[in-house]
């Protein structure tokens, strides 16, 4: 979703603040779901579709809003197009949050009243708004997603941003509350077109993606179902394809931790110098000698690579370009990971389903190009960091059940203090990398590679 620009960037399941009102009648009406057919109607009137099988409503047993079909829906059905008249912004990040800023100022005389005033961004918790001396932070343990969490938040208010800063088309002022509420709204709901009512009410799974989106000449945005979309469930988005965003840079953004299949990433000082000292050091890891060339089933088609010893063109042609030079491990079950994974396996990602027997045999093949020296190195890496780190997984555990419980506790008793949504966002975050760590070790020691030795 909103991955634009300098900011290249896009809340949490135990943050959300609940708004559920009370009615005349006695009855609990929650405007978060039942101000949708305003929304509808406001959509429709302006020039927008809207398959009537699209509802609002809470995923099962959580309080995560989002797009639920009331009735099956099957593939390539146009489930909403939005007209470029209805798409707010779309230019660069300091003119869309200043486009944004007047609307919001303009209220009930917007154009976008009715979008705007369904939108629920302030009711969800970003990293970026944890306290930067508090206990989240401190508990993240891990590295911190994407290297810093404040980093999209002081590039708008910094120096080269859009409040303060000259550089970046700033107005030279201290940042107000209405400029924070407009970057926290573009940053999570803004795709590379603007802000895109309607469409960015689909929430991110790319395990069960079932959408895909085209757009227009016009610039307008049609959401087109993927597959079959039974009946009560979700409608879902991608805000990560084709493994461009990490499950830790996801994160960094929106403060959840995102179901499988998950794509983590970190680095060491030893893999930061290689990096520096070979750019492609990563087209290294897979096995890209004759053997295997006859991929390149294409020998007349005029591409053939200019530079046929250079191992990043060789890798390309096979399937076998690293999809970072990062360590990297694509989680698809707590048993079920690929080390390493080329653009080709993380090209799945956000774009369609995969089986877990169909990541199964990829995931084989893959493993089996794989040098056992890497795996050895990955490996390493993913010990040294959990070694380093103050709690084990064992211990998150705990934290986080005695939480549970406190809380239930809490619901008897206000004087028993259940741990602080932030602190709790962060325990979570760091067991979830824990545990993709172990499973890295786990796999790393199990599965077949490609041993140096058999290449003699
Ligand atoms: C573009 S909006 C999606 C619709 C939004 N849930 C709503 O009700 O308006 C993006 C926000 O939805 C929430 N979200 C989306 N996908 C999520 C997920 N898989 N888990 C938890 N929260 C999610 C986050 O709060 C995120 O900042």
């Amino acid at each position: 979703l909103p991955h634009r620009g300098a900011v290249n960037a896009a809340a949490s399941v135990g943050s959300r603040t609940s708004s559920v009102e009370s009615t005349n009648g006695g009855v609990d009406v929650d405007p978060l779901i039942s101000k949708f057919p305003i929304l509808v109607e406001w959509f429709r009137r302006h020039g927008g579709t809207i398959d009537d099988r699209v509802e609002i409503g809470y995923e099962s047993g959580t309080n995560i809003r989002g797009t639920i079909a009331n009735a099956d829906i099957p593939p390539d059905t146009v489930i909403m197009y939005v007209p470029r008249s209805l798409i707010m912004g779309g230019v660069d990040w300091c003119p869309d949050v200043e486009t944004l800023r007047g609307e919001i100022e303009l209220g009930s005389r917007s154009k976008w009243h009715e979008y705007l005033d369904f939108d629920d961004s302030s009711g969800s918790r970003l990293p970026l708004e944890w306290d930067r001396n508090g206990d989240a932070v401190r508990e993240l343990q891990v590295h911190p997603p994407d290297g810093n969490i404040y980093h999209h938040l002081d590039w708008f208010a910094g120096e080269w941003g859009c409040v303060a800063g000259g550089g970046g088309g700033g107005r030279g002022k201290e940042m107000t509350d209405l400029d924070f509420r407009a970057f926290k709204i573009v940053l999570t709901r803004a795709m590379d077109e603007g802000l895109v009512p309607m469409y960015d009410l689909m929430n991110h799974h790319n395990g069960k993606i079932n959408t895909y989106i085209k757009v227009d000449d016009e610039g307008g945005v049609y959401v087109v179902s993927l597959l079959d979309i039974p009946a009560g469930f979700p409608i879902y988005n991608t805000y990560g394809r084709s493994g461009l965003q990490s499950t830790n840079a996801l994160f960094g953004i929106y403060g959840f931790v995102e179901d499988y299949p998950q794509l983590w990433q970190w680095s060491d000082d030893e893999l930061d110098r290689l990096s520096e000292e070979d750019e492609h050091h990563a087209y290294d890891r897979y096995v890209t000698f004759d053997k295997y060339y006859y991929y390149d089933n294409d020998e007349n088609d005029g591409d053939d690579d200019e530079r046929p010893y250079h191992s990043g063109g060789w890798a390309n042609k096979l399937d076998l370009e690293p999809n970072s030079p990062l360590y990297e491990v694509l989680v698809i079950s707590p048993t079920l990971a690929a080390l390493l994974p080329t653009k080709h396996l993380t090209g799945v990602l956000g774009n369609g389903q995969l089986s877990v027997e169909g990541w199964r045999k990829e995931i084989d093949y893959h493993h089996a190009t794989l040098h056992s020296s890497h795996v050895d190195s990955i490996y390493d890496s993913a010990m040294r960091t959990l070694d380093s780190l103050p709690t084990t997984i064992e211990e998150d555990e705990e934290i986080i059940q005695k939480h549970e419980m406190v809380r239930s506790e809490e619901l008897k008793d206000e004087r028993v203090n259940a741990i602080p949504a932030d602190t709790l966002m962060a325990i979570k975050y760091r067991l979830a990398f824990k545990k993709a760590l172990r499973l890295t070790m786990d796999v790393a020691t199990r599965e077949a590679f490609y041993n140096e030795t058999d290449e003699l």
